[in-house]
C-alpha cells in the first residue's frame, strides 16, 4: 500500500514550495516528489485529523501560517493565513484536543498559538515574546525553534538562543500561564524535544552542542531534571554540526538524531528503566544537512531530507535493533526541510 508524503521547503532558490510523493511499500521506493502547493519558503508543516495542512507561509516582510483543505487531496483548497510583520515561524503543531494551533517564529523568539475556526482556518490568539540571549553567536537574541504538548498537555518550547525550555498550562481560550523554566548548559542550542511514551522521560536536542540531554519530566509540576547528555556525533569530528530532528520510536527502545555538518543520523538505544542512551548507530544520509526526517506510521521507514544538497534518502529500520540500512537515495527535491508522513 502506498503511503503519502508531503515535504515542507525553502523556495530561495528554484524550489516551488510544498510538494508531495508516496512511498511504495511492496517495492520500497520513494517516488520522485511532485510540485504540490505553490507557497513562499513553507519549511514546516503539519497535517490535522480534519485532513487541514498547516504550513509556515513567508512573504515580502512579513511571515505566518496558512491553512489548506485536503479534503480532495489532489485540490487542495487554500482556506485562510494568518501572517504578520516580520519573519516566519520554523514551527507548527496542532492541539487536536483544544482545536488550537502552535507555532515558533525562531528570529522573532515569540510563541503564536492560533484558534482552529470551524471552517479549518486560523485565527490569532496569543503571542509570547521570550527575551535574553546565550553565549554563542547563534544566540544573540531568544530563538523559540519549537513549541509542542507534553504528554500531559501542556505547552513546552524550546528556546535556542536563550538555553531554556518552558513548559505552560494552556487552556481552550489559547491563555497561558508559565509552570517551569528549565535551563540547559551554556551554548547547549535546545531546538527540539521529544518524550518517552511512559511519560517520564524526554530527549532534549542541543542544535549548537551536538547533543542530547536525557531528562526525567515531572508531570506533577511540568519541571525536568537532568539525567544524561550524550553527543550525537564521534568525539573526535571537529568539524562544524548542527543537531537538528529528533524521533523516538513508539515502542519508547530507539531514539533518532540527525547531524547537519557530519550529516549522519545517529540511532540511541534507550534503557527501559533509566531512560539513558547509548550510542549504537551512526548511519551517513548520503546528502548535505539533513534538517529533517520522519519514520512512517508503521516504523518500517525512515526518509531523510539533506537541504543543502536537495536530495531526500529513504532507509530501512529493524524493528528489534532499530539499526537503519540504506535502501534509495539521490530523489531529487529542491531544499527539502520537513517530511511529513499522512495518515491518509
Ligand atoms: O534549524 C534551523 O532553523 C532556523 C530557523 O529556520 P528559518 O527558516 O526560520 O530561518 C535557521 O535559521 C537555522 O539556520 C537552522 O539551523
Amino acid at each position: 500500500m502506498p503511503l503519502n508524503l508531503l515535504l515542507g521547503s525553502y523556495t530561495r532558490h528554484a524550489g516551488t514550495g510544498i510538494y508531495q510523493t508516496s512511498l511504495d511499500t511492496t517495492n520500497e521506493k520513494l517516488a520522485q516528489p511532485q510540485p504540490y502547493i505553490t507557497a513562499g519558503n513553507p519549511t514546516y508543516l503539519t497535517v490535522s485529523k480534519a485532513r487541514r495542512l498547516y504550513s509556515v507561509l513567508a512573504e515580502e516582510k512579513a511571515g505566518g501560517l496558512v491553512a489548506y483543505d485536503l479534503t480532495n487531496f489532489q485540490t487542495p483548497r487554500l482556506i485562510n493565513k494568518s501572517v504578520q510583520p516580520g519573519s516566519s515561524p520554523a514551527y507548527v503543531t496542532v492541539d487536536e484536543a483544544r482545536q488550537l494551533v502552535y507555532s515558533a517564529k525562531y528570529h522573532m523568539g515569540q510563541l503564536l498559538i492560533h484558534r482552529i475556526l470551524p471552517n479549518g482556518g486560523l485565527k490569532l490568539l496569543t503571542t509570547v515574546t521570550d527575551h535574553g540571549h546565550g553565549p554563542k553567536p547563534e544566540q544573540d537574541s531568544a530563538h523559540i525553534h519549537f513549541a509542542d504538548l507534553t504528554p500531559d498537555r501542556r505547552l513546552v518550547t524550546c528556546d535556542l538562543g536563550t538555553d531554556e525550555v518552558h513548559t505552560y498550562q494552556v487552556n481552550s481560550a489559547g491563555e497561558v500561564k508559565e509552570n517551569a523554566i528549565y535551563q540547559t548548559a551554556a551554548g547547549f542550542g535546545p531546538r527540539h524535544i521529544v518524550f518517552h511514551p511512559n511519560g517520564k522521560f524526554a530527549y532534549l536536542v542541543g542544535e549548537l552542542g551536538s547533543a542530547v540531554d536525557v531528562l526525567q519530566y515531572h508531570a506533577a509540576t511540568g519541571k525536568f531534571t537532568h539525567l544524561q547528555t550524550i553527543k550525537t556525533i564521534p568525539a573526535d569530528y571537529t568539524a562544524h554540526n548542527g543537531a537538528a530532528a529528533v524521533r523516538i520510536s513508539q515502542d519508547g527502545r530507539f531514539l533518532y538524531v540527525s547531524n547537519r555538518g557530519h550529516d549522519s543520523l545517529a540511532v540511541f538505544v534507550i534503557n527501559s528503566d533509566s531512560g539513558l542512551l547509548t550510542l549504537q548507530q551512526l548511519i551517513a544520509t548520503e546528502g548535505e544537512f539533513p534538517r529533517d526526517f520522519a519514520l512512517d506510521p508503521f516504523e518500517k521507514y525512515l526518509v531523510c531530507a539533506n537541504q543543502n544538497s536537495s536530495n531526500l534518502t529513504l532507509f530501512t529500520r529493524n524493528a528489534q535493533t532499530g539499526k537503519l540500512h540504506l535502501k534509495q537515495k539521490d530523489i531529487p527535491c529542491t531544499e527539502p526541510v520537513c517530511v511529513c508522513f499522512l495518515p491518509f
